[in-house]
C-alpha cells in the first residue's frame, strides 16, 4: 500500500462564467489508504472539485497532484489508476450486471476472471439474468462502482454515492467503502452533504463551504473540535473583578476586553448576569459566540438542504 498523500491541491481557485468563486483556495490532502469524506452543503462545490480532479473541469488556477505526480503532465497515467463514480451512471439498462462488466471488460482490456471478483466485492454475484433496468438504485450504484473497479484503482472517488438509497442501499454502500478500503487497500474519497453518514466511514475529513476548505484533519479532530463548546464574551464595567467573580465557579478567561467563558446556554447566562449584577458589576454584553464551524454544522445537520 502506499503511503504519503495520494492528493493534493494547492491554492486551487475555479470560478464558472459568472464569476463568481465557486473554489476559493482549496488546499486539499488526502492521505494514502484512507477514506476522506469531503464533506459540505449543496452548492459548496465538492463535485467541481472532483471534476477538476477527474480533468472533467480544465484548472484555472492552483495546482493538481494526484500519486505524487502534476495532474497536467501526467493525466492519462493518473487517470488510469483511478476509478470514479461522480455522474449518473451509464449502464446498460437492457443487459444483466455481468454483461455490463463484459463491455467495460473489454474497454479496460482486464482479464475476464475480473468480472468474477468485482461482481463479489459489489455483493452482485448473484443476480444472475436479471437485467440492470430491474435493479434498484442502490444495486445499480454497486454495480457502477464494480464497472469503476475493474482496472482496479488505486483511488476511487465516488461524489455522494449514497443519494437517492433507501436506508438499506445506504448501509450496504458504507460496507462496500470500508471493504474496499480495509481489505484492499483503496483510498477512497467519498462526498456527502450529511454530517453523520461522514462520521460513520471516513477516517478523514475535509469541510467545504462556499468554495472554502473549514476544516481538514483525521476524524478524530474533528470530533473533538465538535464537542468543544462555544464561548460566551462578557464584556462589564469591571473585567478584572468580574473575571475573579466568576473564576470561582466557571473556567473564566480574559482577553484585552473581554471575560470568556464557556457556553452553557440560556439560563446559565441569565445566571453569570444576576451573579455580577449583585455584586455592583454592570454588565455590558453577553454574547455566545459560534465558530464557522459550529454554524457549518448547524447548517449541514438542518433539515432543509
Ligand atoms: N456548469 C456550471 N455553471 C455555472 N455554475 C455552476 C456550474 N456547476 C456548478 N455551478 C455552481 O457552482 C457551485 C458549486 O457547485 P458544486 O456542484 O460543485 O457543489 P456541490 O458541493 O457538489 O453541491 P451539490 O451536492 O449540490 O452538487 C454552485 O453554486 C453551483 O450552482
Amino acid at each position: 500500500m502506499r503511503t504519503g498523500t495520494i492528493v493534493k491541491t494547492s491554492h486551487l481557485n475555479y470560478s464558472f462564467r459568472n464569476g463568481v468563486k465557486t473554489l476559493d483556495n482549496v488546499n486539499l490532502e488526502v492521505p494514502a489508504g484512507s477514506i476522506y469524506g469531503f464533506l459540505g452543503p449543496n452548492g459548496a462545490g465538492k463535485t467541481t472539485t472532483l471534476r477538476l480532479l477527474l480533468g472533467l473541469l480544465k484548472n484555472q488556477e492552483g495546482q493538481l497532484e494526484v500519486f505524487g505526480q502534476p495532474f497536467g503532465s501526467h493525466r492519462i497515467e493518473i487517470l488510469k489508476r483511478l476509478g470514479s463514480l461522480i455522474e449518473q451512471p451509464s449502464l446498460y439498462l437492457h443487459l444483466t450486471a455481468r454483461e455490463n462488466l463484459e463491455i467495460y471488460r473489454l474497454v479496460y482490456n482486464v482479464s475476464k476472471a475480473r468480472i468474477d471478483e468485482v461482481l463479489k466485492l459489489v455483493g452482485l454475484e448473484s443476480t444472475g439474468k436479471k437485467r440492470a433496468k430491474q435493479f434498484s438504485l442502490g444495486m445499480r450504484q454497486r454495480l457502477s462502482i464494480a464497472i469503476a473497479l475493474l482496472h482496479q484503482p488505486e483511488l476511487l472517488i465516488l461524489d455522494e454515492p449514497t443519494n437517492g438509497l433507501d436506508p438499506n442501499g445506504i448501509i450496504e454502500m458504507r460496507e462496500l467503502i470500508r471493504k474496499l478500503n480495509s481489505e484492499h487497500g483503496t483510498t477512497v474519497i467519498v462526498s456527502s452533504h450529511i454530517l453523520i453518514e461522514i462520521e460513520k466511514m471516513a477516517t478523514h475529513v475535509g469541510i467545504i463551504h462556499k468554495g472554502r476548505m473549514l476544516f481538514q484533519g483525521p476524524l478524530q479532530e474533528l470530533q473533538q473540535m465538535k464537542t468543544r463548546q462555544s464561548l460566551l464574551e462578557i464584556e462589564t464595567s469591571d473585567n478584572r473583578r468580574a473575571l475573579e467573580i466568576l473564576s470561582r465557579q466557571y473556567n473564566a478567561q480574559q482577553t484585552e476586553s473581554l471575560i470568556m467563558l464557556p457556553y452553557e446556554g440560556k439560563q446559565e447566562t441569565a445566571v453569570i448576569n444576576q451573579l455580577l449584577v449583585r455584586e455592583g458589576i454592570d454588565v455590558y454584553a453577553l454574547h455566545p459566540k459560534q465558530s464557522d464551524l459550529e454554524q457549518l454544522f448547524i447548517e449541514i445537520t438542518s433539515d432543509n438542504i
